[in-house]
């Protein structure tokens, strides 16, 4: 079982080489926040940074500080010490209205005497925009967003999925190089989450500033999430991107939560062609699912879905691969076997079940995970 302390380190040893997430190359951080915020007997000390146009999600258990992080990012929370820095620029004594941060908030707040329009103009009107360019540049947003027909809509009109939308444009029409979301779907049902995290994913990753969003639903953030920065009682416990930091977690939160095998494919029917480099493409892997579909979707499903045997499993389970095992850790009742091989997977099983598998290590088993088991969301 590894536990670690409450220090972030960025580099595993031994963890597997990512591409740099998109745009967080050497480039100069759009933000760089070193935040220290001191609640009663809470303390939060993290460092928060972000690339130009990367999303990163702060995740973590209930407490952990994600909110707190995400209001002194804001200004609405003042820092006991530290700073932030947007491009540069140390915004840490300016005021909200005055920061270039958009912000949405859990239940959007949206305002309900006003319509969508006047909701998504009412941030530049209040830093100074003239009422006419305000309301052009509300309507410009409510039609990127699918909303024309919805200008003139008050909240309580609206469903879900709307008014998240009319939220995150509100956010964007102060033309923020900061967008900050605290969980963000989180008012929605399951059904139309689904839906528009396909849609948030897509205008976050048309945004060219940083965003940093708060969840405590590890698939939100892999999905979402470029990188991902795990807070745990009020310090950053691990940071990478989502493959990595599912695959190699660094504390029993992250590996009971998080630990969850996720690829990038392309649907057909109800087979997905896994994308990947080398070895996986070409193995041309596949996995099936249980619902038919076309297009790009994420796989997922949780190691704990995953069976182990030593010799081909008899009858047709429909995901079968011979993998390599690279690992065997213990957490909990349970042991997590890291598997490499044509699909790198995790996979949780019980002692007792690893006694008789006897796995040598380098040695081979199969892997079988049911249709079922398999989550697949668009991508
Ligand atoms: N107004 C407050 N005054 C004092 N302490 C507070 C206040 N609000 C929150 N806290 C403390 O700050 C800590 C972090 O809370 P925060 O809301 O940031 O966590 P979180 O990670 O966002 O959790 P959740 O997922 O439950 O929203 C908690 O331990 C809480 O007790």
């Amino acid at each position: 079982m590894s536990t670690e302390g409450d220090t972030a380190r960025r580099e595993e040893p031994g963890a597997a080489p990512e591409a740099a997430p998109r745009g967080a190359a050497a480039a100069e951080p759009v933000l760089d926040a070193r935040l220290a915020v001191d609640r009663g007997r809470f303390r939060l000390d993290a460092r928060i940074t972000a690339g130009p146009g990367e999303v990163v999600a702060l995740l973590g258990p209930n407490g952990a500080g994600k909110s707190t992080a995400l209001r002194a990012l804001a200004g609405l929370q003042p820092l006991s010490s530290g700073r932030v820095l947007l491009e540069g620029r140390d915004i840490t004594a300016e005021p909200v209205e005055r920061r270039p941060i958009g912000v949405v908030f859990q239940d959007y707040l949206l305002f309900g005497h006003m319509s969508a329009l006047e909701n998504v103009a009412f941030g530049p009107r209040c830093r100074g925009t003239g009422r006419t360019e305000a309301r052009a540049l509300a309507a410009e947003l409510l039609a990127d967003m699918g909303l024309e027909a919805y200008a003139h809509t008050r909240p309580r009109r609206l469903s879900g999925g709307q008014a998240q939308r009319v939220a995150l444009a509100r956010a964007l029409a102060v033309r923020p190089r900061l967008l900050l979301l605290d969980e963000p779907l989180a008012a929605l049902d399951a059904h139309t989450r689904v839906e528009v995290r396909a849609g948030l994913s897509r205008r976050l990753h048309d945004f060219d500033g940083a965003a940093v969003l708060v969840t405590h639903d590890p698939l939100e953030a892999m999905v979402l999430a470029d990188r991902v920065t795990v807070l745990e009682g009020g310090g950053v416990v691990q940071e990478g991107p989502p493959a990595e930091v599912a695959r190699y977690p660094r504390t029993d939160y992250v590996a009971r939560l998080v630990g969850l095998n996720l690829y990038r494919g392309e649907r057909h029917g109800t087979s997905i062609e896994v994308d990947g480099a080398g070895e996986n493409r070409a193995a041309g892997v596949r996995i099936e699912v249980a619902s038919p579909g076309e297009g790009r979707v994420f796989a997922a499903f949780p190691p704990r879905a995953v069976a182990l045997y030593r010799e081909e499993p008899v009858g047709t389970p429909r995901n079968v691969w011979r993998l390599r095992v690279e690992g065997v850790e213990r957490f909990g009742d349970q042991v997590r076997v890291r598997l490499g091989g044509a699909l790198p997977l995790s996979a949780d099983i019980t002692p007792a079940a690893l006694a008789e598998l006897a796995p040598e290590p380098g040695g081979e088993v199969w892997a079988s995970v049911k249709a079922t088991e398999v989550q697949c969301y668009p991508a």
